[in-house]
């Protein structure tokens, strides 16, 4: 199977009611910029603030050397500048497939599937050894420089996971000791090729992340990301040397509604390509994610039930290529 030719024909136009109106989007809001290099009760309280308010920000002096993301970025470019024949080994429709690289899709009310203008390429990220021998061979560092990157990320996650440990009040360990030994570690690289007419596709669709928590690298100088505020898009201009992190569905479910997941989209545009890197952090199928004690009290009751991962996937894969709305199937009524 070919992967896909990025030719603006009917399969990637999206019907009126759609399409992203770019014009509209809100120039008013900025998402927070958090400097990890602050004194850290400060910090904690800053990222608190953010994860409150936003579901989103971005990290600078965060310690991951700045040349080890820009070697992640030419690779990826390097990998999805080869041809449609050389990337067709990974091309697949398959998603339980390992390694893969695929489109996303919109499903219209119709069950038309309209093509996201964009190219995903996705693979666990831990533990590397597992599946190292599948990556590509070519670009000829892809490997190496994956697993410099990926040392990098988990040092990362687990840092910020104990910020946001410390946001709610709690140990600084729980959410790590929650989400398990041996979380589930996704990884998936976003090409967006330039677009003919931006207003008529869609890099990705509007949908927030079912993992815990994502880390996300994204092109210095090209804005593509827009994420919900107060019922507006909002533009994520790239910071250099930054990355964008966002809250996942499973830090709502556990902080029982206290930090949000937020929904988040991808434009394209008619200049320049585009690419994003997201690392996440999900549990394993048998952990159960549900509100965590302490933040349940007489004026927060609990507003999800409990659930295993394993049931939020089935969920997941159920609702595939609409605007998913997974954790609200968990939630109680009061
Ligand atoms: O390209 C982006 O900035 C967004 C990527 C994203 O939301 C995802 O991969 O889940
Ligand atoms: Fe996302």
């Amino acid at each position: 199977m070919e992967s896909t030719s990025f030719q603006l024909s009917t399969k990637f136009i999206l019907p009126e009611d759609k399409r992203p109106q770019l014009s509209k989007a809100s120039t008013l809001h900025t998402i927070p910029i958090i400097d990890m290099n602050q004194e850290p009760s400060l910090l904690v309280q800053n990222l608190s603030q953010a994860c409150e308010e936003y579901g989103f920000f971005q990290i600078i002096n965060h310690g991951v050397p700045n040349e080890l993301c820009q070697k992640m970025m030419t690779t990826l470019s390097e990998f999805f500048a080869l041809s449609s024949q050389e990337k067709a080994q990974f091309f697949t429709t398959d998603l339980t497939k390992q390694v893969k690289l695929f489109n996303y899709y919109l499903k219209l009310d119709t069950q038309e599937k309209v093509t996201m203008w964009s190219e995903s390429f996705a693979h666990p990220w831990h533990p590397l050894e597992d599946i190292i021998h599948l990556l590509p061979e070519n670009p000829l560092q892809y490997r190496e420089v994956f697993a410099a990157y990926a040392k990098e990320m988990r040092v990362l996650m687990r840092k910020l996971l104990r910020f946001v440990s410390q946001g709610l009040g709690l140990e600084m360990d729980c959410l790590e000791k929650i989400l398990g030994l041996e979380p589930a570690l996704n990884y998936q690289a976003n090409h967006y090729p330039p677009c003919p007419d931006p207003e008529l596709t869609l890099g990705l669709p509007a949908h927030t992340d079912i993992v815990a928590l994502t880390i996300l690298l994204q092109s210095e100088g090209v804005t593509g990301l827009q994420v919900i505020k107060d019922g507006n898009w909002v533009s994520v201009d790239p910071v250099p040397n930054a990355f964008v992190i966002n809250l996942g569905d499973q830090i709502q479910v556990l902080s029982n509604g206290r930090y949000k997941s937020v929904h988040h989209r991808a434009m394209t545009n008619n200049r320049q390509s585009r690419i994003s890197v997201a690392m996440f952090y999900r549990p394993n199928s048998d952990v159960v994610i549900g509100p965590i004690e302490d933040m349940i009290d007489d004026e927060h009751p609990p507003l999800y039930r409990n659930y295993y991962i394993w049931e939020f996937m089935e969920e997941f894969r159920r609702q595939e290529g609409t605007r998913r709305r997974v954790k609200e199937t968990f939630e109680l009524r009061h």
